[in-house]
């Protein structure tokens, strides 16, 4: 049974990403799905999955498990790859299906060599160690361990060389024989357009074109309306049609060449070749009655904005927009004196002021609840652990061991355990309202006058505000490396999520990806002739504005009210 998509839409918070997609995928065939750049096709990619739910419209995939059934290869494979070895890393997805011991070596084994890797040579070795080509094959190998009904291809050529891109365009030709239901998103058209049994041409989020390829060459200008060009061998063919050296437009550049082959090639103008009318170009206007059966016309009329901003929402993101614009040294000063108000709250009246303070400068900071969710996810097993030993006492005197639930323990763990959350969320607001330049500038000046006391300033801002800019770095890998595990069958969600199991199989990758992008960094800095002791041309000249001092006043108030109420 076909996949049928019906009115899907897609918003990442406010922006749009896809508009009322109506689209059937063929079962057991192979549908390219091309696009500009940010057209939406990896978003539809991950609405297939199963990884992301549609803001509205359903995605009817016409069987029972569906979830279970559909492997997602993304455009990085460093990001999908976590096992310690390759045949670990391809068996994944078959353990999370409880697929016994010797067939789920045989089925890995089995998807190895479709995805074009020898087991011998390539079980035992790490996925890290591997050639971005090899991690590929490494993914689609996992991909199809499951056996899944529907495998999602993101960007499977991109960063690989014209050998490599062959192979791998080798194994999608073998699965698509193999009777798998194919989806890629590609800019490579050359390549997967001689496969596909159906495009769909996706434009600023919307559905330009959905049916077979050829249906394109015979209506209107599809591909290059949405800012793409035909493949090589269509614009050839085309050509060759003007003058005549060609009668219908090849299907392929294989097609291209042995057609060419028994005909000599005739340069235009040289009045030896055959006379143009019979290949003249067909008009937009003739062809477009004509496009192919199954080809959905493009839809035409641009969508309106459904949500159009009501008053709340442009008071909200106006006071966002007031918050990322402040000068970073209010906020380095309001982190600063809040944090150390904080420190000193015992109570829970201020600590509960603190928390609604908070809580409105991030629902103002413009952060979506989807974004604090994916920050405060990975805190709320430890926060939770923290207050829970401090719940409880154990005593194991006079030879009788006593566990007991203290109340007066959880109050004062419960109010440590806020004032952490509070500090945390203070480095949340400000590193997710402040880039990367202010957020140093701001610093260098904080910490300044210790320059004059010999302390070498330059090189601890550089570090914080790299460290800093390393906090929302390592959770989008983490994310990364959860959407990996997710993509391979554990689709475990919240708390359930982080099982020691989870967590360790995560560490290996993570602590490699951060140690990597250390090297980079250092090599960065390198050569780039850092040298702390010369004089740095600043990135960005501060300006202190009168809104500046307005926030700056507030900042004081609001922390010298915080400090009566915590002595009160
Ligand atoms: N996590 C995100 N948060 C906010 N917006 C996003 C996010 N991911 C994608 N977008 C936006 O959604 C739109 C569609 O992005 P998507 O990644 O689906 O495009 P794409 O066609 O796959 O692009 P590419 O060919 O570059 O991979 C773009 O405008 C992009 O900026």
């Amino acid at each position: 049974m076909p996949i049928q998509l019906t009115g899907v839409s897609y918003r990442y918070g406010q922006s749009p990403a896809l508009r009322d997609i109506h689209l059937v995928i063929p079962e057991g065939g192979l549908t390219v799905l091309c696009g500009v750049t940010g057209s939406g096709k990896s978003t539809l990619l991950r609405l297939l999955s199963g990884l992301e739910q549609p803001t509205s419209g359903s995605i009817d995939y016409s069987h029972a498990d569906s979830s279970a059934s559909v492997s997602i290869v993304f455009q990085q494979p460093e990001s999908q790859l976590f096992a310690g070895s390759v045949r670990k890393d391809v068996e994944y997805g078959l353990e999370q299906q409880a697929v016994p011991e010797p067939r789920r070596s045989e089925a890995a084994d089995r998807a190895m060599r479709q995805a074009g890797l020898d087991p011998e040579q390539y079980g035992q070795r790490s996925p890290f160690l591997l050639s971005g080509g090899e991690k590929r094959r490494v993914c689609i190998a996992g991909a199809i361990a499951p056996l899944p009904r529907l495998l999602l291809l993101d960007e499977p050529t991109a960063g690989l060389d014209p050998p490599a891109a062959r192979a791998l365009l080798e194994t999608a030709a073998e699965l698509k024989r193999g009777g798998y239901t194919i989806v890629v998103a590609t800019h490579d058209l050359d390549c997967f357009f001689p496969l596909a049994d159906q495009v769909a041409v996706l434009a600023q989020g919307a559905l330009r074109y959905s049916g077979p390829p050829d249906g394109l060459w015979k209506g209107a200008r599809v591909l290059e309306d949405a800012g793409l060009e035909p493949p090589a061998y269509i614009r050839i063919g085309r050509m060759l049609m003007r003058q005549g050296g060609l009668d219908a437009l090849p299907s392929g550049a294989g097609e291209l060449l042995a057609e060419l082959d028994p005909r000599s090639l005739v340069y235009p103008g040289s009045g030896a070749g055959p006379a143009a009318a019979g290949g003249e170009r067909p008009s937009a206007a003739s062809l477009s009655s004509t496009a192919g059966g199954a080809a959905t016309d493009a839809i035409t009329a641009a969508d309106t904005d459904t949500d159009s901003a009501d008053g709340s929402g442009s008071a909200k993101r106006q006071a966002g927009l007031v918050l990322r614009t402040l000068d970073p040294r209010v906020k380095w000063l309001a982190m600063a004196l809040w944090s150390l108000v904080l420190l000193g709250m015992k109570s829970i009246l201020p600590l509960a002021l603190t928390t609604v303070l908070v809580a409105v400068l991030l629902a103002c900071g413009g952060i979506t609840r989807k974004r604090a969710v994916w920050f405060y996810r990975p805190f709320l097993p430890m926060f939770l652990f923290l207050w829970l030993l401090s719940a409880f006492s154990w005593s194991g005197a006079d030879g009788a061991a006593s566990f007991a639930f203290s109340s007066e323990g959880a109050l004062t763990g419960g109010l440590a355990v806020l004032r952490l959350g509070l500090l945390v969320s203070l480095g949340f607001l400000f590193t997710e309202t402040t880039s990367g330049a202010p957020l140093r500038e701001g610093l260098e000046w904080a910490i300044a006058p210790l320059g004059r006391l010999g302390v070498r300033t330059r090189n601890w801002s550089l570090a914080v505000s790299v460290t800093l800019q390393f906090i929302p770095w390592i959770l989008g890998k983490i994310s990364a490396l959860q959407l990996a595990l997710a993509s391979r069958g554990s689709r475990k969600r919240g708390l359930a999520r982080w099982t020691p199991r989870q967590i360790s199989l995560m560490a290996v990758p993570l602590l490699l990806q951060v140690i990597g992008m250390g090297d980079e960094l250092s090599t960065a800095i390198e050569a780039r002739g850092y040298d702390p002791s010369k004089p740095r041309t600043p990135w960005l000249v501060l300006s202190w504005r009168r809104k500046d001092t307005a926030a700056l006043l507030l900042v004081l108030l609001a922390a010298a009210l915080l400090w009566w109420v915590s002595g009160v």
